[in-house]
């Protein structure tokens, strides 16, 4: 099984660490042409006004809503959820609003700017050490959209179908159980598309 991770900016090698550590194979994604060869792909932390400009740039924002419309599994953490969501509090326009969440960026403040907390997710048998850095929150959620975890009565994880986010870096421990979700994810897409 091979997983992208986008590598225009931001957390990529630890997801490539996270992917192998939960046993598939990670690929680095440059360029929109490698898509063709993924199972699955994720877009990582960062700043998501600098990733949704460079996504446009290379030509990046078609190839991954048609990736995602053949029910390819994508996956977004932190400024990743960003890019993902059909609405951006604010006004900002969306990216490549794949699902159906509404988000506020940097929802947390200044006071709380980074912090560590354990998150109990669905679907995941021990808490996970979630790492929040500049996080945004899930403000609103459609109709198909599950939520798989709060912190503090807000939404942190959501998962719609083949698609997954959260607000937090779980590539930045060595717990890689919502990897070793999302790959799990990937093998029954697979299970349905044969
Ligand atoms: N750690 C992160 O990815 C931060 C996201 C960033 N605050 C943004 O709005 O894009």
């Amino acid at each position: 099984m091979k997983v992208g991770v986008l590598a225009l900016q931001g957390a990529v090698a630890e997801h490539i660490r996270s992917i192998e550590s939960a046993g598939a194979e990670g690929v680095t994604v440059k360029h929109a042409g490698q898509l063709d060869e993924l199972d699955g792909l994720i877009i990582p932390g960062g700043e998501s006004t600098t990733i949704g400009k460079l996504m446009r740039k290379y030509e990046f924002i078609d190839a991954i809503r048609a990736f995602a419309s053949h029910g390819k599994p994508v996956f977004g953490t932190c400024a990743g959820l960003i890019v993902m969501a059909k609405g951006i509090e604010g006004g900002e326009e969306a990216h490549l609003g794949l699902m159906d969440i509404k988000v506020s960026r940097n929802a947390f403040g200044r006071q709380r700017e980074s912090f560590e907390t354990d998150l109990e997710v669905k679907g995941l048998s021990e808490p996970l050490r979630a790492v929040f850095i500049r996080a945004p929150l899930i403000t609103g959620v459609g109709e198909g959209v599950e939520v798989l975890s709060t912190y503090k009565d807000e939404i942190v994880t959501a998962r719609q179908g083949h698609l997954l986010v959260s607000s937090f870096h779980p590539e930045l421990t060595d717990d890689y159980s919502l990897h070793a979700y999302f790959l799990e994810m990937i093998k029954s897409n697979d299970a349905a598309v044969k």
